[in-house]
């Protein structure tokens, strides 16, 4: 088996995990949450997104996030759908930018509320923007699999949003699976499409866990070549105007595995487990990770 000796965590708790919180989790508890898992090893994280507080009211205590929360050591991201969100993250000391566009028009519909033709043309020249600008900039690929309004979606489609974005200048790519519905050889083959199509580009998987299938398309990701793993602690998250949307993997169940594989991350699970008892009184919704109920 073909297998990395070292992974990199994305942890999207504080944002994806949290923005389909129903009650408003408090700005202090969202940045002890950050500063802990900081302290548990991740060095790459969504913190917030500057999304209209209209539309997803959990995030609209992003600029106190940002405030609270960056530091030096760690590549603290942050959402940003349109250019009045780029143009907010301006105004903040955080140098990473995450624009996300979902491959199918039905998806962004319900989600930005536009096309996806409308989205890469607002989106294309602001990442081109923040590159001359010296942000390192994340496209986050929405329905790269599945979409919940469509069905399933062409490698081929996906592979094109994913050349546009990387001819527009991005670091990073994180392609999701929104809904969860991939299963291993879906993940190995487009894995294995775009990592031979995009070498050039950092290539980072996004699984939802909402038919457990999250592990085993990691492994499949592995297999094509992936070192890059989005995770949400506690198994929190999923996209609010995506149906079945639920859990993003947990963070603490990718760590054990590849722990237990002898692969490397430098996450420390119990103060990973540490950091998610800070939140957890605030999830209105069980937390179902295998390695967190374990501890407990
Ligand atoms: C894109 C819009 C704004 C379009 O929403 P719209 O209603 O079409 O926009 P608008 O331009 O007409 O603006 C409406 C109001 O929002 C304000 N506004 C407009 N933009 C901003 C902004 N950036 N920040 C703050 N305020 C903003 C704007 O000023 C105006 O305020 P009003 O005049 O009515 O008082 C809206 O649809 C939106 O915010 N959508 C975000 C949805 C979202 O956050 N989804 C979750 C993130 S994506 C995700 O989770 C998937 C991912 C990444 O994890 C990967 C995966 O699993 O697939």
């Amino acid at each position: 088996m073909k297998l990395p000796k070292q992974v990199t965590i994305i942890e999207v708790g504080p944002r994806d995990g949290l923005q389909n919180e129903q009650n408003f989790v408090p700005t202090e508890v969202k940045a002890a949450f950050i500063r802990k898992l900081k302290a548990a090893g991740i060095k790459e994280m969504e913190l917030t997104s500057f999304v209209s507080p209209k539309w997803v009211p959990q995030m609209r205590d992003a600029y106190d996030i940002v405030e609270n929360c960056l530091t030096e050591d760690s590549r603290d991201i942050v959402l940003a759908p349109n250019r009045k969100g780029v143009e907010r993250v301006y105004e903040t000391g955080c140098r990473a930018i995450a624009v996300f566009v979902g491959v199918s028009s039905g998806f962004n519909r319900k989600n930005i509320n536009k096309s996806t033709e409308e989205a890469l043309e607002e989106t294309l020249p602001l990442v081109k923007e923040m590159k001359e600008r010296n942000y390192f900039v994340r496209a986050c690929i929405s329905t790269a699999f599945h979409c919940p309004y469509e069905g399933k979606v062409d490698p081929y489609e996906t592979l094109a949003i994913c050349k546009a974005f990387r001819d527009a200048g991005v670091d990073e790519l994180s392609v999701a699976d929104t809904i969860g519905q991939a299963n291993p050889l879906e993940a190995f083959s487009l894995f294995s499409l775009l990592k031979r199509e995009l070498p050039d580009v950092l290539m980072t998987a996004h699984f939802h866990d909402t038919r457990k299938m999250a592990l085993p398309n990691i492994l499949a990701s592995m297999q094509a070549g992936v070192t890059r793993f989005d995770a949400s602690a506690g198994g929190l998250g999923g996209c609010p105007f995506a149906p079945g949307a639920t859990g993003n993997v947990a963070t603490e169940d990718v760590v054990y595995m590849l722990d237990s594989m002898g692969i490397s991350t430098g996450i420390d699970l119990e103060k990973l487990t540490g950091a998610i008892r800070e939140v957890s009184s605030h999830i209105s919704r069980k937390i179902e990770s295998g390695y967190y109920n374990l501890s407990l």
